[in-house]
């Protein structure tokens, strides 16, 4: 049993079959969408989202719930059904946008659980009360109501109040963000056992019960006071400027991140995805920055940690695609800290698809997971000993019209009350070296250590 899911049985709204799926959209003078995030705290402070895609063209937040689904076996293919179901009975007019169903999935519901995850279930979705779009500079707000009353004319009056309300609080009163508490400790989880498990998982490979495996662990950060939400989001936004950024809170928790990798996009029939592992440091200098990523294209291990996820990726996108297309050698793709081995994957998404089928048959690949998947999954519960919750799940949205997108949720963790938990691993092959890969771990930390003001070990 879940014990997540039963303890959330009470959440949400469930879809009955009288119920109708109201929206009604605006378009504003454009706002900061940090704002809005920061006007809805009052009032629905307990369910909110952020999101923005690498490059800036699509902004989202959500506040408070208009429909929550959640899930826990068949977790992709149950969300989807009740996903379908809700939109099934929208009504809304053409200048009305589509809503957004926004959310995620756990990293391995199979995994031992630990307390601090215990809010996020297997798969968690919703539909926010009022929802703010910024979609290519032109910025809309719609109010999304879900119900099985005939008479709702004067709920969706109030919600039209609450939207105007958040409105503008967003663009006239000063946005005054807390500043951030104070470090009581930051501490390594269990850091002997990651060696170990390096090591173990090195042996396994060369002894070829699988091929690859990625390895993580967890730094616990404790503070004075509670972190504000919306000052992480605003830090982290800060950090990495080319990667999505996304924050979901479900009651007091709030999981966070900036993070490169792309899993699926959906835009116009075409899907898109992305093949990102195999990682070295930011030079000091323009040039040694440049040595460093020829190194990194001619390493031999990195590109073996790379290959497996083209491979992987190839393989489903030619399952799901009527044509593809995938680079023969990688590129670079270079963030603050860190540069990785990047190969971009396209296709034309075959009829009767859907993005969740995409993602479930994404999740994970090789470059949170491993190879074989199943196996490394097994090594990975055995060898981590630790949940790790969303991080490296799938994080994002879509719509009633099937478009949407998809990042994996790494170089991220968990703001739980007056303690956070980051999270960071990587590709263990047959040539991987403990100590090489702790250092890995320790610059893929950097850009939540860094927004939370922890102590970054250079
Ligand atoms: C597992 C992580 O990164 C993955 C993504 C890119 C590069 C990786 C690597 O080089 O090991 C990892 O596969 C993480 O950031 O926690
Ligand atoms: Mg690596």
């Amino acid at each position: 049993m879940n014990r997540k899911l039963t303890d959330r049985a009470n959440l949400g709204q469930t879809v009955g079959t009288e119920a109708r799926f109201f929206t009604e959209t605006i378009e504003v003078e454009t706002l900061d969408p940090l704002a809005f995030f920061e006007a809805g705290r009052s009032h629905y402070g307990d369910h909110r989202f952020f999101w923005q895609n690498a490059d800036k063209t699509v902004k989202l937040v959500g506040v408070g719930q208009a429909a929550v689904l959640t899930a826990d076996t068949h977790r992709f293919q149950s969300i989807s059904r009740q996903w379908k179901a809700l939109y099934g009975r929208l009504i809304k007019e053409e200048k009305d946008m589509d809503p957004v169903l926004f959310g995620g999935f756990s990293f391995d519901p199979q995994t031992r659980q630990d307390d601090e995850w215990t809010a996020f279930p297997a798969a968690y979705f919703t539909v926010p009360l009022i929802q703010l779009k910024i979609d290519n500079g032109k910025t809309y707000v719609s109010i999304n109501y879900v119900t099985d009353e005939l008479e709702a004319a004067a709920q969706f009056e109030g919600l039209r109040q609450e939207r105007d309300r958040l409105i503008h609080i967003a663009q006239v009163d000063e946005f005054t963000l807390q500043g951030k508490p104070a470090i009581v400790s930051q501490t390594e989880l269990a850091t002997d056992r990651y060696m170990e498990a390096v090591e173990n998982v090195t042996s396994q490979i060369k002894a070829q019960v699988a091929e690859k495996v990625v390895i993580a662990r967890k730094i616990k950060l404790s503070f004075e006071e509670e972190f504000q939400k919306a000052t992480a989001l605003h830090a982290i936004t800060n950090e990495q400027q080319a990667s999505y950024h996304f924050g979901l809170q479900i009651g007091e928790e709030m999981f966070f991140g900036a993070t490169p990798e792309r899993l699926v996009e959906i835009s116009k029939g075409q899907a898109y995805s992305a093949c990102v592992a195999g990682s070295i440091h930011r030079g000091k200098t323009a040039l040694e920055d440049q040595q460093l990523g020829e190194q990194l294209l001619r390493d031999k291990k990195n590109r073996e940690e790379h290959q497996y996820v083209v491979d992987m990726i190839t393989e489903v996108f030619s399952e799901f695609c009527s044509s593809l297309h995938v680079n023969k050698t990688p590129k670079l793709l270079k963030v603050r800290d860190i540069q990785h081995l990047f190969t971009p994957v396209e296709g034309k998404l075959a009829e009767d698809q859907d993005i969740f089928r995409l993602v479930e048959a994404l999740h994970p690949t090789p470059a949170l997971g491993g190879v074989p998947r199943k196996k490394a999954l097994a090594i990975i519960r055995d060898e981590e000993q630790m949940d790790r919750g969303f991080y490296a799940g799938p994080i994002g949205w879509t719509d009633a019209a099937g478009n949407g997108e998809f990042a994996v949720a790494i170089r991220s963790g968990l703001l739980s009350g007056k303690d956070a938990y980051l999270y960071a691993g990587g590709g263990i092959v047959a040539d991987s070296m403990p100590t090489e890969e702790y250092k890995e771990t320790w610059v893929k930390f950097r850009p939540v250590l860094r927004a939370l003001g922890g102590s970054l070990h250079e």
